[in-house]
């Protein structure tokens, strides 16, 4: 990622709403071609960064550049982005086909240039063939499929996302977070996503933030987030984590990091519960008032019973 162009800067950037929330001294660069998601619990700031972006608020401090050039006193549509919102937006009363056209006509495009990008872009989304329903014909993931090939046929510089899937169910946002990567690595273009669900961060980011309060705890690539959680927030925010206490300190040790054993090792229990979720099994071990949560093989799992004694050995900590 290092040789990319920069693509987009949030240069100290504060936006305060009147009641004093907001976010404060915000520093981002990203570059062309990355997913680079705002990851936050409700609260923390995600919206308020993407829509400064997109201009739907105006930034009370600091500046925000596309292809070196400031943005912050330009509306909506004369910025280079697009946006995509977690209620499809669609208009109901136009069809598949009107909801896409309608921005190109703004734009002045000819009428065969518009049904070749649209086509184009219908395909991109898997939804060729759909363009004579009508928005409620369609289902969710369906609808965000559309409100997405709208976006892009804008070709915006920057795609802004908003929690795009998190009105859809499970099955679906995954599917739909699989065939976002795809577009996006096929059109090459830059995206920054927003949601409060870790795994999906995890799933489709190149670069994550991981925000807290207004404010950045971390940003890193998925794995560096994961492997190195830079603050105690961040390890209990991203994947699963015991916290320990031990010898004065905090230890945080993820269950695929202990193992159970019948050696000597770092802490003492009896098995609780066995839970098998698929391929692993969660293990909880209860440690005095402690309960550890260990995941382990399948095999290992039936020689293990409820009120076994065992041993546990953290194979990786992180100590805050
Ligand atoms: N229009 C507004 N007026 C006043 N305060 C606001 C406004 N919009 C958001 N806030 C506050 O600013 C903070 C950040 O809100 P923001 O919507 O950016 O958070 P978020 O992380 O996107 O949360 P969510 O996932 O719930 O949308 C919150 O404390 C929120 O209450």
């Amino acid at each position: 990622m290092a040789e990319r162009s920069l693509k987009l800067e949030i240069r100290d950037m504060t936006k305060r709403y009147d009641n004093g929330d907001g976010v404060e001294h915000i520093n981002l660069k990203i570059y062309e071609g990355e997913i680079v998601t705002m990851l936050g619990p409700s609260g923390c700031g995600k919206s308020t960064i993407l829509r400064t972006i997109g201009g739907f608020l105006d930034v009370t401090d600091g500046d925000i550049l596309i292809d070196n050039e400031s943005i912050v006193k330009l509306p909506p549509e004369k910025r280079p982005t697009a946006m995509v919102f977690q209620s499809y937006n669609l208009w109901t009363h136009m069809t598949v086909y009107e909801n896409l056209a309608f921005g190109l006509k703004l734009r002045k495009i000819p009428k065969d240039q518009i049904r070749a990008d649209i086509d184009k872009h219908l395909k991109l989304v898997s939804m060729s063939g759909f363009e004579k329903k009508y928005p409620t014909q369609l289902s969710g993931g369906q609808q965000q499929r559309i409100a997405i090939a709208r976006s892009l046929l804008l070709k915006p510089s920057v795609l802004l996302l908003d929690e795009p899937f998190s009105a859809l169910d499970a099955k679906i946002r995954q599917q739909m977070r699989e065939e976002l990567k795809k577009i996006q690595a096929e059109l090459g273009i830059t995206v920054v996503f927003v949601t409060h669900d870790q795994e999906e961060a995890m799933a489709l980011s190149h670069r994550i933030v991981v925000m807290n309060k207004g404010k950045f705890e971390q940003v890193g690539t998925p794995t560096e987030i994961y492997d190195n959680p830079a603050t105690k927030y961040v390890a209990s925010f991203i994947g699963e984590m015991n916290f320990v206490e031990k010898d004065g300190k905090t230890v945080a040790v993820r269950p695929e990091d202990v193992a159970i054993t019948s050696e000597p090792a770092d802490i003492q229990g009896c098995v609780r519960t066995i839970m098998v979720l698929g391929h692993y099994v969660e293990v909880n071990v209860q440690c005095g008032d402690l309960v550890v949560k260990c995941f382990v093989d399948r095999d290992q799992s039936e020689r293990l019973n409820p009120g076994d004694p065992v041993n546990l050995k953290f194979l990786k900590t992180h100590i805050f």
